[in-house]
């Protein structure tokens, strides 16, 4: 492929991370020239009972009324999905109260987790329900044809659990890991900090066992994702990750299969501040840096055109030959 590249009609390497993406899209899906015209996105929205400890700007009840939103196609992820013309699913793996929507995908596996400073967010067995359901569902949306994935998530209080989560895999205190989510104070912060700090130790997750990491501190929509991912690996479908917590999401997934990595792209940079090490941790550099910190898949979203270019530079662009343009001297 990268040989390829080079007979196109531009100085050797002049697209930069166009190319990269190119080579790595041809990679995945085995084909020079990739199709990923018809992309998904899967939002998986749950609750986190770690909301309680105050460690959000936003109250619990928003998940519920986002996915509300969601459904009614009012939410950023609704304006981008349409943008891009992709397919969008809402998936309720673990939001705290019933919704009764039509169109919404009913896979709850509990009313939210519990306070991971109290005790464990869920059993080892809902884990792995939450990434079996997370799996089934993608599975479900690229058995319809969709061959790019891009995954995005809703749920009050989950930076907090997402934070924890990289503290543990990264070894690294939470100091460096906590940021503002939707909008903390400094203060509220330094408690988030100290909730972290104390929900590790309490509850000792190893390091080791993804899936008891997961079932500690994590949470059903991280879980969702990460099953997700692997189901796309499993179909060598590329994956577009969003913001912070999807990372997160797919640094589980790449401990669980390693080569789960080479499927993934990271859609841009989060401004949250613990973003810059969870991408470090799975070596993926983010395409875009828009000073983002939404979630719901909203930097996939607006990735998502960068991919498709790739693959349309390397199916339409003419040769050096074909167009009569002299090469490189
Ligand atoms: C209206 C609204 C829409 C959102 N869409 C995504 N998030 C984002 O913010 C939440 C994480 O931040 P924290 O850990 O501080 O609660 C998640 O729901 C995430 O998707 C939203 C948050 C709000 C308030
Ligand atoms: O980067 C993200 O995904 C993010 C950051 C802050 C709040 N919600 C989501």
């Amino acid at each position: 492929m990268g040989a390829y590249l080079n007979t196109l009609t531009k100085p050797q390497g002049s697209l930069g991370i166009v190319e990269e993406i190119a080579v790595q899209l041809s990679r995945i899906t085995g084909n020079k020239i990739p199709d990923i015209t018809l992309p998904g996105i899967l939002v998986f929205a749950a609750d986190h009972g770690i909301a309680t400890e105050g460690v959000s700007a936003y109250p619990q009840e928003v998940t519920a009324q986002m996915v509300h939103n969601f459904l009614d196609g009012g939410a950023a992820i609704n304006v981008l999905a349409r943008q891009i013309n992709a397919q969008l699913e809402i998936v309720d793996i673990g939001v705290a109260t019933d919704i009764d929507r039509k169109g919404l995908l009913q896979r709850k596996i509990r009313y939210g987790t519990a306070n991971f400073l109290k005790e464990d967010s869920m059993s080892r067995s809902e884990a792995m329900q939450a990434i079996e359901t997370g799996a089934d569902i993608a599975t479900s949306m690229l058995d319809k044809g969709i061959n790019c994935l891009l995954l995005g998530e809703m749920g009050i209080g989950n930076t907090t659990s997402s934070s924890a989560i990289l503290s543990v895999l990264s070894e690294m205190d939470a100091m460096h890991v906590v940021g503002a989510g939707t909008g903390i104070t400094e203060e509220q912060q330094n408690y988030k900090k100290q909730v972290i700090r104390q929900a590790v130790v309490k509850r000792q997750p190893n390091s080791d066992d993804a899936i008891d990491v997961l079932a500690k501190i994590g949470g059903l929509e991280l879980a969702g994702i990460t099953g997700a991912i692997l189901a796309a690996a499993e179909r060598k479908i590329p994956v577009l990750i969003d913001g912070f917590i999807s990372t997160v999401a797919a640094l589980i997934a790449t401990r669980l299969y390693k080569e789960a990595a080479e499927y993934l792209f990271i859609g841009h940079k989060s401004a949250e501040y613990g973003h810059q090490y969870a991408i470090k941790l799975l070596k993926k550099d983010p395409i875009l840096d828009l000073g983002m910190r939404l979630g719901e898949g909203t930097g996939a979203a607006l990735a998502f055109p960068i991919l498709l270019a790739a693959t349309n530079i390397v199916k339409e662009m003419a040769t050096f030959e074909s167009a009569g343009v002299s090469g490189k001297v």
